[in-house]
């Protein structure tokens, strides 16, 4: 007998963005040291490697010139430009990934995700987080020290727009405290893996069930 968990499905593409410094990057190596069945999307970015960030697995770090020729050869499935720099999501092996059932996580901006709604709607699931204020926002991108005042500056200056994208978004949680808003990311997570639009087992499952 078929137990649910065994069933096939669609993956995700679970879409996370916020302004700079509200919790992407926490919650996203929160949800994958705590979830198996979910990979990072890893991004190319033409942005210099911050202190602990590892090629290939933080982003794969790369020349301006190396990002012209991924986009003239369309390697991308999204591009942008963020701040002073390009970051864009490599095609690779995502779509076949989805067909079989693997999730990614997409830690990206708005425009990004604008992008994958237009490419691939059905599977891609979307949460904003915000910071719980401004003023929060600013102490949390001073307390991270990775980046200089002149670039905490220039993203806090962004801020208002990237929160102005939140309607835009299928949920937002506000990031105040760090384990509470994990536990609302990883239910939104779990309730959207049970969507029945994305349980392709559930046809012939329901089939011998009725036979
Ligand atoms: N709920 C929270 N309360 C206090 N500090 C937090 C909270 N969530 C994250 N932080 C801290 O805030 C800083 C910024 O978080 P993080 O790097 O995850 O943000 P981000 O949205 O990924 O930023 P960026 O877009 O610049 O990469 C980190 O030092 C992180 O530890
Ligand atoms: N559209 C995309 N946005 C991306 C991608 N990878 C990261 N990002 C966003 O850029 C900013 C800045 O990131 P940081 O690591 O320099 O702080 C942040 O909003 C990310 O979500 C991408 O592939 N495409």
């Amino acid at each position: 007998m078929a137990d649910q968990s065994t069933l096939s499905r669609r993956g995700i593409m679970f879409i996370l963005s916020s302004p700079s410094g509200a919790g992407k990057t926490t919650m996203s190596h929160k949800l994958l040291g705590a979830d198996e069945e979910i990979k990072l999307s890893v991004s190319a970015t033409t942005r210099p490697p911050r202190k602990g960030e590892v090629d290939g697995i933080d982003y794969h770090f790369v020349s301006d010139a190396k990002f012209d020729e991924m986009v003239e050869k369309d390697d991308f499935y999204e591009w942008a430009h963020v701040f002073d720099h390009r970051y864009g999501t490599p095609k690779g092996y995502i779509r076949q990934g989805l067909k079989e059932g693997q999730d990614f996580l997409f830690d990206i901006d708005w425009q990004g995700t604008q992008q994958l709604y237009q490419k691939d709607q059905q599977d891609a699931v979307s949460v904003f987080l915000l910071p719980p204020s401004l003023a929060a926002l600013r102490s949390r991108l001073e307390t991270r020290a990775l980046d200089s005042a002149e670039v905490i500056d220039s993203r806090m200056e962004r801020a208002r727009n990237e929160i102005s994208h939140w309607a835009e978004y299928d949920y937002v949680v506000v990031n105040d405290d760090v384990d509470e808003c994990f536990v609302k990311v990883r239910e939104i997570l779990h309730a959207e893996r049970m969507k029945r639009t994305r349980q392709t087992g559930l046809i012939p499952f329901v089939r011998e069930l009725m036979e």
